[in-house]
């Protein structure tokens, strides 16, 4: 039956009745989700609701991304690839919605956000146990990020557990020396509690990989997954950066950095130095 006065008919089998039944809000549990937007301005200033939301957002994605991320890594210890290549591409396409959610804030003037920045005293998403995290995950590990969550025992152990624990990079490359490529010891045996620093003895083995492609397809296309990984995470942080220098200019941060300056030395951060110095080579 065609549609009547633009109104849709509702399906006879439709359930109203959730006494006894799990419902979409019970499922989701909408009212502790919905009941966690709670702005401190004084008066509440309308654009306040918006910087929650926007945080709130990535904060639930970048809890897929380290769900994600983790069990890609476990996968690759259990050189199972496919699956954790297979978790590698949905991170990819939430940092692209990530990235892309920035537009959204950068409707904030930077004469609204002056109006409550004063009420968010010292917070800053400089202390997001859940990027720092992702971070970790990917490898650039820092110990003295820790202290910053001394007073979160629960984030304090998770980064504690994650600086202790190989990073994705770390099984990567522990899966190819199980496949027979030329991974050196010294690479192997690194201390995974510190950050990843330039190996310039594994370039060789990427160009093998790179300029015989068809032979090390599996390989080859696990080294493009991880490029696209890291060049994803720097276009956040660049967005960030951005959004940050129009809305508050030069001002120093919140969290006590020199704010855009502190910012722009994360764009000089690498996870995979080795998958971009390949290119250098290639074809040399
Ligand atoms: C108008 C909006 C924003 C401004 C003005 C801003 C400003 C800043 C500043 C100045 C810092 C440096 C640390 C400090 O001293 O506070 C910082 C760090 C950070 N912010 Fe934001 N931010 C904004 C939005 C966001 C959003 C939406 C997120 C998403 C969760 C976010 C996540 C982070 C993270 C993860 C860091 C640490 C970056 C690092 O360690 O390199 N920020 N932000
Ligand atoms: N660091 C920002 C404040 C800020 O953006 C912020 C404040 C509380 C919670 C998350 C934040 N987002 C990113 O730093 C500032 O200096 O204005």
């Amino acid at each position: 039956m065609s549609v009547e006065k633009n109104t849709r008919k509702l399906d006879k089998g439709i359930v109203s009745d959730f006494s006894s039944r799990m419902s979409y809000a019970a499922y989701l549990q909408l009212p502790t989700l919905l009941s966690a937007q709670q702005p401190v301005s004084q008066p509440e200033h309308h654009d306040e609701l918006l910087f929650i939301i926007q945080h709130q957002t990535t904060e639930l994605w970048l809890k897929l991304v380290l769900h994600e991320l983790r069990s890609a890594a476990a996968w690759l210890r259990e050189d199972d690839l496919g699956s954790a290549l297979k978790g590698i591409a949905r991170v990819k396409h939430i940092q692209k919605t990530l990235t892309e959610q920035w537009s959204v804030l950068a409707t904030l003037t930077p004469t609204e956000y002056s109006q409550f920045r004063g009420f968010l005293g010292n917070s800053s998403g400089f202390q997001s146990a859940q990027y720092r995290a992702v971070e970790f995950v990917l490898g650039n590990k820092n110990s003295k990020m820790l202290p910053i969550f001394e007073s979160d025992p629960q984030a304090h152990a998770m980064l504690a557990e994650l600086l202790a624990a190989p990073s994705i990079y770390d099984e990567f490359l522990a899966y190819l020396a199980r496949q027979g490529f030329d991974v050196p010891r010294s690479v192997l045996d690194r201390d995974v509690t510190r950050a990843h620093e330039f190996a310039p003895e594994l370039v060789p083995l990427f160009k093998h990989i790179y300029e015989n492609a068809a032979e090390n397809w599996a390989a080859y296309e696990a080294c493009e997954e991880l490029v696209d990984l890291e060049d994803n995470f720097q276009l956040w942080r660049f967005r960030h950066l951005r959004t940050v220098q129009r809305t508050i200019g030069m001002k120093t941060g919140t969290g006590g950095s020199s704010g855009v300056t502190f910012l722009q030395k994360a764009l000089e951060l690498t996870f995979f130095p080795e998958l971009f110095a390949v290119r250098t080579e290639i074809g040399q």
